[in-house]
């Protein structure tokens, strides 16, 4: 790249900077509500001027309300250590190693692992042993031998190309409370400053001291104690997992925050780097902390006030990436992390919506489907009754046992033994096993009433949406916004159509029985439906004069209008109480604009609680609260 486009590119990112310093110095943050014994209090965190230059930011190693913990089923974690308010700091970490790559380009993942040779020689002996450790738990929670997994879909990940090298490649057997042992007592050191820098003047071979990595922790990084020319040619074998599991980039660091701290440019460039006190956040499709990077250190913040004991978790999913349903989020940290997404979103979409479930799961279900009617079929000899027919799961490999135990559980144990009683009196087809659902049906309708093929309409809900979306509405938002001839037609139409589709997620989620915050979850994972029928809502709103009734009408007869009354927004909370002030202001009393206005406000407060739900502390997240907030209203946490 010249030189002069380079300076061209940076001059336009200071500009974005500024902007976004001028933005950021008017704007408060978020004002949240934490919600304790259900009474739902305002406390507003500050402004994010004062976050982002903080004091805080002072790029020294920092562990706040935090500790190591073994979390099932993800080998080690952090969780909170007392109750944690929103904004709180929760660890500041220095890198291990980091590097720059060009504007939205981080250094890929051969970059990074040069990069590690190369500094090796000069990293302290408390950073070596933090390499040491994170290649032994590279080594020990590697899938092959991951221990103590509560998912099933964590035990199902065939292993990453590299773990199969890794297994082999660790000598030391670690078993996961001795490397939470060894990382405890890093932190000590680190705490106690017992850390002072030892850089290793001359190379390698200085430290094959075996003991210099092995001092007060006879256990810890036992690869790096090896005495060796190069101290690190036992964990070389590991370094390539250990980079695509504990690295983390971004596009760039965010220039704001480089700016107003008055940090060189390059601050602000693609960072990639390892992290070794926050290597070990899992991750979350709804997390609860946030991660900033300034000037190479990084921060990591509570999203949302936390409860002592939580786990706190980031999200390593970049951009709209929480915005997705739960097969792509999967697919894509299957992809860049090697595993398969355990998390409360991700279980409580699988339950719930298995059509969109990761496929190989969806392969290995089919598989022991197969075992166990093959078992089945040989032990009772030829009672089966004729192959297959229309019983529930021959659909696309669907478990629906799985959804029918969720159903069943939620509808209650009765439901069970009626549907068990129906089961036989559909016709004599002998002891079929009758699909679950069809089970349920029967027991709830009346045998024979309703017929499934097994697979409930629900399942399709987000699949669809999102392929619409991203096939159809998208392209058709982009035309009724530019459209030379009855813009504001294709415009109501359009809205009519994303107001369907949130309808029918709606209705999905009501039909299976959703608490709000899974249901804000589902939202979340089409929230391109949501967000494009929020923007065009508010278009026609700015749009819509006093001759607005008729799209008015359509706009509040139509889809979610009403989640209030589904509980999906407190009626009691001082955001209900906020947006009929809003509404009492904007609506100017035209009874077409003012339910325009309404609907407009009640999308955008849905909105800002999706990305609350799942994104709290991201760009959306705060974009949504700015917005909430522009419109005078308060929008609540959850309980
Ligand atoms: C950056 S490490 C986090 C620390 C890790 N728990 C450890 O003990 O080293 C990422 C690894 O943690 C596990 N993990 C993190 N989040 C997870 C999640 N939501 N579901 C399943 N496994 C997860 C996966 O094995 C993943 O490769």
């Amino acid at each position: 790249m010249s030189t002069q486009m380079a300076r061209r590119q940076f001059s336009a990112q200071r500009q974005q900077a500024l902007n976004r310093q001028q933005f950021i110095s008017r704007r408060p943050l978020i004002t949240c509500s934490t919600s304790a014994a259900g009474t739902p209090s305002t406390a507003s965190v500050g402004d994010i001027t004062s976050v982002y230059t903080s004091q805080a930011y002072s790029h020294k190693r920092a562990v706040g309300p935090v500790q190591l913990e073994i979390v099932p089923g993800k080998g080690l974690g952090w969780r909170a250590s007392r109750d944690v308010a929103t904004g709180e700091l929760l660890l500041a970490s220095l890198p291990l190693v980091v590097m720059y790559g060009s504007p939205g380009e981080p250094p890929s993942n051969d970059d990074l692992l040069m990069a590690v040779r190369q500094s090796y020689p000069r990293l302290t002996k408390l950073e070596r042993r933090w390499l040491g450790l994170l290649c032994d738990c590279c080594a020990t929670t590697a899938p092959s031998t991951q221990h103590g997994t509560t998912a099933p879909a964590a035990a199902a990940v065939p292993p990453p190309a590299a773990a199969a090298a890794a297994s082999t490649a660790a000598s030391a057997v670690c078993t996961t409370e001795g490397l939470l042992a060894q990382a405890r007592a890093l932190l000590a050191e680190t705490a106690a400053g017992v850390a002072e820098r030892d850089v290793t003047s001359s190379s390698a071979g200085a430290e094959a001291s075996g003991g210099s990595n092995a001092d007060s922790n006879p256990a810890a990084g036992a690869a790096v104690d090896a005495p060796s020319a190069d101290g690190l040619a036992p964990l070389t074998p590991l370094l390539p997992l250990l980079i695509q599991r504990y690295s983390y980039c971004e596009p760039r660091e965010d220039p704001a925050v480089a700016e107003l701290q008055q940090l060189p440019p390059e601050a602000a460039m693609s960072p990639a780097g390892l992290w070794p006190e926050a290597a070990l956040l899992n991750h979350s499709c709804c997390p609860n902390a946030s991660v900033l990077l300034v000037g190479g250190a990084m921060y990591v913040r509570a999203g949302r006030a936390l409860l002592q004991g939580e786990e706190v978790t980031v999200s390593y999913l970049g951009g709209k990436g929480l915005f997705q349903d739960v097969a792509e989020r999967r697919r894509q940290l299957r992809g860049s992390h090697g595993f398969i997404c355990c998390c409360p979103r991700c279980i409580m979409e699988h339950e719930h919506f298995p059509t969109r479930r990761y496929p190989e799961l969806l392969e290995q279900q089919k598989q022991q489907q197969q075992k166990q009617r093959t078992r089945n079929s040989s032990s009772s000899n030829s009672s089966s009754g004729g192959g297959g027919g229309d019983g529930g799961d021959s659909n696309q490999g669907i478990d629906d046992s799985l959804l029918a135990s969720a159903l069943m559980s939620r509808r209650g144990a009765g439901v069970n033994s009626t549907a068990a009683a129906a089961a036989g009196g559909g016709g004599g087809g002998g002891a079929r096993a009758k699909g679950p659902l069809q089970a349920v049906l029967d027991a709830v309708f009346g045998p024979g009433r309703f017929r499934t093929t097994g697979l409930a309409p629900d399942h399709r809900v987000l699949a669809t949406a999102n392929a619409v979306l991203a096939a159809e509405w998208e392209a058709a938002a982009h035309s009724a916004l530019t459209a030379a001839t009855a813009p504001r037609r294709q415009q109501a139409e359009l809205l009519d159509k994303l107001e369907g589709a949130l309808g029918a997620v709606e209705s999905a989620c009501s039909y299976l029985d959703l608490p709000p915050k899974g249901r804000l979850m589902v939202f979340a994972s089409v929230y391109g439906v949501v967000r494009l029928t929020c923007d065009l809502a508010e278009l026609l709103a700015m749009t819509t004069s006093t001759t607005s009734t008729a799209t008015g009408a359509t706009v509040r007869g139509n889809g979610i209008n009403g989640f209030e009354a589904r509980g999906l927004v407190d009626p009691k909370s001082d955001a209900a109480a906020a947006a009929a002030a809003a509404v009492a202001a904007i609506g100017g009393g035209k009874v077409g604009a003012s339910m325009v206005s309404e609907r407009r406000l009640q999308l955008l407060q849905l909105a800002a609680a999706v990305t609350e739900s799942v994104a709290p502390g991201s760009d959306a997240h705060v974009t949504a609260a700015v917005k909430v907030n522009d419109n005078k209203l308060v929008f609540t946490f959850l309980p």
